[in-house]
C-alpha cells in the first residue's frame, strides 16, 4: 500500500551517521529540509521556529479537512561512542543515534512522503523536534507558540523504538505509558587537603557517597512500593590522586515515578537529604532538579483507545498491549497539552537496549511504522 518515494533504509543510515546533541542538529535538519524539498508537493508548507532554531515543522494541507493530526518526531542524539562497528556508523566522534531517534525521524519521513504524494483529507502536521533527551524540545517549540494557528495539531501522536520488541511490533496501553522525570545537577564544594590530614579537609568525595547511599532510601522508604519510583545517580566525579582528598564532588542523575505528585514528593526528599549532608559533612550542597518538560506520558483516552481498536485489528499490524515504563519522553508535555498517544515500535535488537553504544536497530522495523502510521491516518481521516 506505502507508495513511499524515498528508501527508508538508506535515510536512516544516513541520519545515523550524522548524530548531533541536543539544540546542535543543524546537520539532521539540513538533510531532512534537503528530503522534504524533494518531496516537491504543491499542498506542503515547511516551518521553521526562530527560538527554536533546529526544529523543523511540515503541514500538509488537507483536501477536504476537518481537523489537523500530528505526527512527532524527535531528531537529538546522546553523548555516547558508538561501539557498533557498522559501515554507517556515527561520524561524530562521542555521539551517537543510541535512542533510535534515526529511526523515529525515518518513520515520519515515510509517511510524510506517503502523504506528501497522496494529499490526507484532514492536515497533517509533522513536528521534527530538537532536545528529546535534554532540554526539553516539545515544552520550548510549544512555549515559542510554534505549535499553534496551521499548526496547532487537534491530535498528536509519537513513536518510540523498543528494542526488547520484535521488529515492526507496535505497543501502547491507556493512560501513563512513561514516567515522568527530573535530572538531577549536583555540586558539592568542600575543602581539599593531603590524605594524611583528614581533620583539616572537608571532604567532597565521602558527603557524596554519603549522598548517593542515602537517596536510594527514597524509593525503598517513601515511594508507595505499589506506585513504583527510580533514583538513579549515573554520573560521579570527583578527585584527582589517591593521596589528595577531593574538594569537589559533581553527579548526575535522574528521578523517576509514574504521577506528578509522586515525583514531587521524591524531589522534596532528594532535597531534604542534600541539605541534611550540607550539616552533617560541613560541605556546600549545590543542589539543581530540574524536570523541564519531562512531565508523565499520558495517553489519551479517546485517541488512544481509536489507535489500539485500528491496530488489534489491522491484520497487517503486530500489535501488543504495552506495559508502563520508567523511560522518559518530553512529549508527555505536549500531551499534557493536546491529546494524543506514544506508542513504542519494536526494533528487534533484544541484546541492547536502548542508550546502550551497540545498539543495532533491524531496519524492516521502518517500513511496518509507516505501513501502520498510514494506515492508521487514512482510516482516522475518514471518521
Ligand atoms: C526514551 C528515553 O530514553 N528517554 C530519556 C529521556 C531523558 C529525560 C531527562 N533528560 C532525564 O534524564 O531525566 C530517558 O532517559 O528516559
Amino acid at each position: 500500500m506505502s507508495d513511499s518515494t524515498i528508501n527508508l533504509a538508506q535515510v536512516r543510515r544516513d541520519l545515523h551517521a550524522i548524530p548531533e546533541l541536543a539544540l546542535h542538529e543543524v546537520q539532521t535538519q539540513q538533510y531532512l529540509k534537503k528530503t522534504i524539498a524533494a518531496f516537491a508537493s504543491d499542498f506542503l508548507t515547511i516551518k521553521e521556529v526562530p527560538e527554536v532554531e533546529t526544529a523543523l515543522l511540515v503541514r500538509l494541507a488537507g483536501s477536504n479537512s476537518e481537523k489537523t493530526i500530528g505526527y512527532r518526531a524527535d531528531i537529538d542524539a546522546l553523548p555516547i561512542e558508538e561501539e557498533t562497528g557498522l559501515p554507517f556508523a556515527s561520524k561524530h566522534p562521542g555521539v551517537m543515534h543510541a535512542c533510535g531517534h534515526d529511526i523515529h525521524m525515518t518513520v515520519a519521513l515515510g509517511i510524510l512522503a506517503y502523504f506528501a504524494k497522496n494529499q490526507p483529507k484532514d492536515n497533517l502536521i509533522f513536528i521534527f523536534q530538537p532536545a528529546e533527551e535534554s532540554e526539553a524540545g516539545g515544552k520550548r517549540l510549544y512555549e515559542a507558540g510554534a505549535l499553534t494557528g496551521d499548526f496547532k495539531p487537534d491530535e498528536l501522536y509519537a513513536l518510540h523504538d523498543q528494542p526488547a520488541m520484535p521488529a515492526g511490533q507496535i505497543a501502547t496501553k491507556k493512560g501513563t505509558l512513561f514516567a515522568g522525570t527530573t535530572e538531577i545537577h549536583l555540586q558539592i564544594v568542600g575543602q581539599g587537603g593531603h590524605a594524611a590530614y583528614p581533620q583539616q579537609a572537608k571532604d567532597a568525595l565521602v558527603a557524596a557517597a554519603a549522598f548517593v547511599s542515602q537517596v536510594q532510601t527514597v524509593v525503598s522508604r517513601n515511594v508507595d512500593p505499589i506506585h513504583g519510583g527510580v533514583v538513579t545517580i549515573g554520573s560521579f566525579h570527583a578527585g584527582t590522586i589517591g593521596n589528595v582528598i577531593a574538594g569537589e564532588a559533581k553527579l548526575a542523575g535522574t528521578i523517576r515515578a509514574f504521577t506528578q505528585a509522586d515525583l514531587e514528593m521524591m524531589q522534596k526528599r532528594v532535597r531534604a537529604i542534600a541539605d541534611g549532608i550540607a550539616v552533617a559533612f560541613g560541605v556546600q550542597m549545590n543542589l539543581e532538579l530540574i524536570q523541564g518538560g519531562y512531565y508523565p506520558v499520558e495517553n489519551d483516552p479517546k485517541t488512544t483507545a481509536a489507535f489500539m481498536a485500528f491496530m488489534e485489528e489491522d491484520p497487517e499490524v503486530d500489535f501488543a498491549e504495552a506495559q508502563p515504563a520508567m523511560t522518559g519522553e518530553d512529549f508527555g508535555f505536549l500531551l499534557n497539552k493536546f491529546p494524543g498517544t506514544m506508542f513504542w515500535l519494536g526494533v528487534g535488537d533484544p541484546k541492547h537496549s536502548l542508550h546502550d553504544a551497540r545498539l543495532n536497530p533491524d531496519e524492516q522495523a521502518l517500513n511496518a511504522g509507516v505501513q501502520a502510521m498510514v494506515a492508521y491516518f487514512k482510516q482516522r481521516m475518514a471518521q
